[in-house]
């Protein structure tokens, strides 16, 4: 793998959770982050107690049994059940607690991610950027889960860990002092041992397990590219069964799986590794103390109840400042999860500056459309349009041609404020005045009444309606389907797709449309019926069409080409590489007369042009 992959650790992940983290205690959401936090910790704190009470029962049990004081023995029988109901139900808040932490978090978490991945076309900046993060949905819905609750976890671990340790420092510390270690009688011998040996488990396991962190990141990676094979597939069976190409389609996904077992392989040797040290590590802390206690004991330096209170003591010290060595891999599997979410931040940051930065300012409320010195240049920096300048105006069809691959399809991609790369100003009318149509229109999962409506909300539209634009565009069968859900991208043909596109532009009835190929796969008569759209029942709606079909020009008033980075208008009103006089403020373009005369002036530039016979430049 690639050292400077983006799932590569470049900030420890203790820092990239507290960027998360920071996020959410400071959100809106605030309350019940601290709220749960105070639980957490509350609750914690009450088990900790608890454990400390079941340790002193343990000496007060054992040492009533070494007196054979029936008396006594009987009095710790009866608070056995208070002391179990208590941890049991310790056990139980504490644990709902961490589960609403977590899930709180998750919820802040995803939000926050999918919302900044959907707005503002930021995935599909994400497309453009060479080196963002694969498979962001899978980071988004399976990593952000590991990652809150592993790290809730870990962290309710921890402090259980940290005070568990601070109260029985103290216990070990007294009790060692009756225990002569190496025949030496230190104050503290026993957990002076107990520190040595929790330190050197722990410097050898994160020796061992080093490699581990690194291998979890590749087995998500491989596990997502996995799953992302699968869905490819599932999205694309029609053509690959067409092309009987399922038994290479069967190979791709070996591979790709093939790669998740390679990984699971490398992630289960190091767990094996790590296994030889954890299984003895435990059964020596248990051991250990009582070993060494043990003369002290046949001594009668110290009784049978003092001997397991120690053994306990020692234990849970060890335990606790052997957490690293505990957790490693869980720690290491928490950290491939914060690393794949912190590099489709990341990415976010990245597509954000891309979007922001882009160098063609594309101003939204024009009463025209206008292209002012707009060169467009693809990824690799080649020049699809070179300084072009044109204005559009209400109401006026226009069709633009040109070869396959030219940047035509850019050209609406900047004027959507999604393409980076270039220069020049595009303005456009009112957002809510225009609507794209795609050669194939995006349908929503859904009902086929949500498919129409779209991306207006299903309840805008009456039936009435809606059957009878279905019906103006060829589609009078569907009327009675609208409230049924099903992949209407799959079970309607590209025709019948493109045609209910046609119905949604009928709905919405915008002033402005564009279509991009939006026709490809209708018959002629099919494609003249939908056009007469913009002679009819939308007459007075702008249109900026791109097209191969040779039917479309006569739905048009005039026919601008793509060529060699110019646009030229083959029939009128096209200016190229000519500077543009100066523009209005895009707050005032909605008055119409105090902004009139630039463009007025432009395309009566255009139209002299015309009427030498020139394209107009
Ligand atoms: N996301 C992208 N990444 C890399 N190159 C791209 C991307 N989008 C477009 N291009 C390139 O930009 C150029 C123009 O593409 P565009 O889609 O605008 O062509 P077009 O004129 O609409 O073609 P067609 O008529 O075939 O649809 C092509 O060479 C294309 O490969």
């Amino acid at each position: 793998m690639a050292s400077d992959h983006p799932d590569r650790p470049r900030q420890s992940a203790l820092r990239r959770t507290l960027r998360f983290a920071r996020g959410w205690y400071g959100s809106g959401e605030k309350r019940t982050a601290w709220g749960l936090t105070a639980l957490v910790l509350l609750m914690t704190l009450a088990q900790i107690g608890i454990a400390l009470r079941v340790n002193l029962w343990n000496g007060d049990l054992f040492s009533a049994l070494e007196r054979r004081d029936q008396g006594a023995m009987l009095l710790q029988a009866w608070i056995f059940p208070i002391l179990a109901l208590l941890t049991m139900a310790l056990a139980v808040a504490q644990l709902w607690a961490r589960q609403m932490l977590a899930l709180s978090w998750r919820r802040w978490l995803v939000r926050d991610l999918q919302g900044r991945w959907a707005r503002q076309g930021r995935n599909y900046h994400m497309g453009l950027l060479p080196d963002a993060a694969d498979n962001p949905d899978q980071r988004i819905s399976e990593n952000t889960r590991w990652a809150t609750a592993v790290a809730v976890d870990l962290g309710a671990s921890l402090l259980y860990a940290v005070i568990n340790l601070i109260s029985f420092v103290g216990l070990l510390w007294t009790l060692s002092a009756a225990v002569p270690v190496a025949g030496l009688a230190l104050p503290g011998g026993m957990l002076g041992i107990a520190v040595l040996y929790a330190a050197g488990g722990t410097l050898f396991t994160w020796w061992l397990g080093r490699p581990l962190i690194g291998i979890h990141i590749d087995r998500q990676r491989a596990e997502s590219d996995h799953r992302f094979a699968l869905i490819r597939l599932r999205e694309n069976a029609e053509a690959v069964a067409m092309i009987e190409g399922g038994a290479d389609e069967a190979r791709v996904l070996d591979g790709a799986f093939g790669q998740v077992v390679g990984a699971m392989h490398r992630m289960l040797r190091q767990e094996r590794h790590l296994m030889w040290l954890g299984s003895g590590y435990g059964m020596v802390a248990a051991a250990l103390p009582l070993l060494l206690a043990g003369p002290a004991f046949f001594a009668g330096a110290l009784g049978l109840g003092t001997l397991v209170q120690l053994g306990q003591a020692f234990a849970e010290v060890v335990r606790a400042l052997s957490w690293l060595q505990e957790h490693w891999p869980q720690l290491a599997d928490w950290r491939s999860h914060v690393e794949r979410i912190a590099a489709l931040e990341d990415s976010l940051a990245a597509a954000e500056a891309l979007g922001r930065e882009g160098g063609i300012a594309v101003e939204a409320g024009a009463p025209a459309l206008v292209l002012d010195r707009v060169t467009l240049r693809n990824p690799a920096g080649r020049v699809l349009l070179d300084g072009a300048s044109a204005v559009i105006r209400a109401g006026e069809r226009v069709l633009i041609q040109g070869g396959s691959g030219c940047g035509k399809s850019t050209l609406f991609r900047a004027a959507a404020g999604l393409w980076p790369w270039g220069e020049g100003r595009i303005r456009m009318p009112a957002r809510e005045d225009t609507m794209l149509l795609p050669q194939r229109p995006y349908l929503p999962l859904g009902t086929l009444r949500d498919a129409v409506c779209y991306p207006a909300a299903p309840g805008r539209f009456g039936d009435a309606a809606i059957a009878a634009a279905l019906a103006r565009c060829g589609l009078p069968a569907l009327a009675a389907r609208l409230d049924e859900a099903a992949r209407w991208d799959r079970m309607l043909s590209l025709g019948e797709q493109q045609r209910l596109g046609f119905a949604r532009l009928l709905l919405h009835s915008p002033r402005w449309v564009l279509l991009d190929e939006s026709t490809s796969a209708l018959d002629d008569a099919a494609e003249a019926s939908v056009m007469r759209l913009f002679e009819q029942e939308l007459a007075g709606a702008a249109l900026v069409s791109i097209g191969h079909r040779p039917g479309l020009a006569r739905f048009h008033d005039r026919v601008l080409r793509l060529e060699g980075g110019r646009l030229v208008a083959t029939a009128q009103g096209v200016l190229q590489g000519t500077a543009m006089p100066p523009l209005p403020a895009p707050g005032r373009v909605r008055v119409a007369h105090a902004h009139a005369v630039p463009e007025q002036r432009l395309v009566a530039r255009a139209e002299r042009a015309r009427s030498l016979g020139q394209p107009a430049r």
